[in-house]
């Protein structure tokens, strides 16, 4: 389990913030913290890594202290990977040279074919970054992260630089990782149909407080299903593309399509009524 009790004076354009975050992360749980831009979740991710000093509080991860009164645990030293927007891989190696940098002297390289398979990325192992897509590239900072074999993942906004279909994929990706490498995830991420496919539970910041902390159903209710539009109506069809899997919704006499993730692929049948909305342009989906 990890524990957060920190306190911190941010300084933004418009003034101070003053971030004052108190909660527990229970071990193997996918925690999503999202909020407004500027409430201070990078900051709150960049503590736990040991990037950045809380003013005072507490960081416990399995009783073990990261940050207290007279412990400040260097980030080398804390069991936890981060993953950023952006890919930050060493341009000038391999996909496989990438992997094998993050290696330890005393870890055993069988590692490196496992996450090579996981990621879907065997193929790429003599590929350098820049002649791999974003997707691709993601994966692999993915599978660097996990060389050593982290017990805790934090995720800042990792797929908001991806398009749709391939931020769907992705997300699977993710979930895979987490549930076999039994990990504690934090994601940052701004897009509710992400936090609704990927958390246990939602964490909401506004201006440096926790103001919502549940399950997605209970902290988005009806909010996250009640964008620029909502439907509800019959799913008609199913069809796989070759990326993507995309589900045609019949709403009044309107033909709606909209792609769904594997899991929502195997969790939807011909006839089931659903909830089709929308936020940004980015349409979701709702089994009722
Ligand atoms: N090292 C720092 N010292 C002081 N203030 C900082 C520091 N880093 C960030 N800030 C300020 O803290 C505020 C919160 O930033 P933070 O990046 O944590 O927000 P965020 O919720 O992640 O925003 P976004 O969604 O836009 O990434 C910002 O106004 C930022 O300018």
């Amino acid at each position: 389990m990890l524990e957060v009790k920190v306190n911190k004076l941010l300084s933004s354009a418009e003034g101070q913030l003053e971030l004052d975050l108190d909660f527990k992360c229970q071990a193997g749980e996918f925690l999503v913290i999202s909020g407004e831009s500027g409430a201070g979740k990078t900051s709150l991710l960049r503590m736990i890594a040991g990037l950045m000093n809380p003013d005072s509080g507490n960081i416990i991860s399995n009783q073990e202290p990261w940050f207290g009164h007279k412990t400040n645990i260097k980030p080398q030293q804390r069991n936890c990977g981060l993953v950023f927007q952006q890919y930050a891989l060493f341009p000038n190696m391999t996909v496989e040279g990438n992997l094998r940098y993050a290696l330890k002297k005393s870890q055993a390289d069988s590692i490196i074919e496992e996450l090579l398979d996981i990621m879907e990325i065997k193929g790429l192992r003599n590929q350098k970054p820049n002649q791999l897509s974003g997707g691709q590239q993601q994966r692999v900072a993915l599978a660097r992260t996990l060389v050593q074999k982290p017990k805790l993942l934090l995720l800042d906004e990792p797929l908001s630089a991806l398009d749709r279909s391939m931020r769907i994929r992705l997300q699977e990706y993710l979930k895979k990782v987490h549930q076999q490498f039994e990990l504690t995830t934090i994601m940052v991420t701004h897009d509710p149909s992400e936090a609704l496919r990927l958390a246990d539970r939602i964490i909401e910041i506004e201006k440096g407080n926790i103001t919502k902390d549940g399950k997605p159903t209970e902290v988005f209710g009806n909010k996250s299903l009640s964008g620029k539009f909502q439907f509800t109506g019959a799913v008609v069809d199913i069809q796989e593309e070759e990326l993507l899997c995309i589900a045609s919704v019949l709403v009044g006499n309107q033909l709606i399509k909209v792609v769904i993730s594997d899991s929502e692929q195997k969790n939807l049948r011909i006839g089931d009524e659903v909830i089709v909305a929308s936020k940004a342009f980015n349409p979701i989906i709702k089994k009722i």
